[in-house]
């Protein structure tokens, strides 16, 4: 790999995954270095593995090939010592809990005073914009109030590393927009590591200070954008001539890469 492994918080070295089955392997022959404290999107279509490359970083999942390392160890050691927050495409939260509930649940189980907790938990919501809602129910918000939730409890135990698995899909347009430049003002404050997966490239272009493109069947890594974008970004960038450019030319590299 080009970059010294010492800076890379994440490394996924020439990683496979077989499902079985006797299909074509899911993801093949991977490699990819994410430097601390940068935004990268993996985008893809549909079942190109995205979501598999994720779980294998989140030790969800173990490559049939090829390793991955996190945090400066491995994907186990790194949820033992909470280096990462995830956050799926849908929300996850516990109807019998309270919001606040919701987001003290990790502080819990990791053994953090019930009065620390709540204070930790209510500094969250209150990042996330939700800190009127603490004592509301998960079915009570909206689909992006309760992503919302689910970010703050990404976030709980501070973690280095934020995985999200396709965080906003889920959303209209417009609220998905407008959670992705919260999420920037998040990342900007916490300086953590996000990887986000999404299929969406605007999403991707505007999200990300690189962006992994992956083409399907098998999954492989078909090109690496560098988003020369400034920031901090805002809505309007989207409208932008130099935004415009950037997407078209990643459409052109999926392009490129269909068979
Ligand atoms: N548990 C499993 N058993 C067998 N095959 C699987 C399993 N999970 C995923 N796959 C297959 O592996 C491939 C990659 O799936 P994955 O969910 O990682 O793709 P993805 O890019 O995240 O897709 P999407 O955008 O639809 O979520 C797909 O062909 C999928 O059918």
């Amino acid at each position: 790999m080009a970059q010294n492994a010492a800076q890379q918080e994440i490394v996924v070295d020439r990683v496979g995954m077989d499902y079985g089955g006797g299909s074509e392997p899911a993801i093949r022959e991977i490699s990819l270095g994410i430097r601390k404290g940068e935004f990268v999107s993996l985008l893809g279509p549909s079942g190109c593995g995205k979501t598999t490359l994720l779980r294998m970083m989140a030790d969800l999942l173990e490559p049939t090939s090829g390793g991955v390392g996190i945090a400066g160890g491995t994907p186990r050691q790194a949820r033992l010592t909470r280096k990462f927050g995830i956050v799926f495409q849908t929300p996850a939260l516990y109807e019998w809990r309270t919001v606040r509930g919701n987001v003290e649940l990790p502080l819990e189980l990791a053994g953090m005073p019930r009065a620390r907790r709540r204070e930790r938990a209510e500094e969250l919501l209150e990042l996330v914009g939700l800190g009127a809602f603490a004592g509301k129910r998960p079915r009570q918000l909206s689909g992006g109030m309760q992503q919302r939730v689910s970010i703050a409890r990404a976030l709980a135990a501070d973690p280095q590393i934020l995985l999200m698995d396709e965080p906003f899909s889920a959303l209209d347009e417009f609220t998905r927009e407008r959670l992705g430049e919260e999420l920037l003002g998040l990342w900007s404050r916490t300086g953590c590591t996000v990887v986000f997966v999404t299929h969406s490239i605007a999403e991707a272009a505007f999200l990300s200070d690189r962006v992994f493109v992956l083409s399907a069947r098998p999954g492989r890594l078909s090109a690496e954008v560098e988003v020369g974008l400034p920031r901090p970004r805002v809505g309007s960038l989207r409208a932008e001539p130099e935004f415009h450019r950037l997407t078209s030319s990643i459409r052109q590299l999926f392009e490129e890469a269909e068979p």
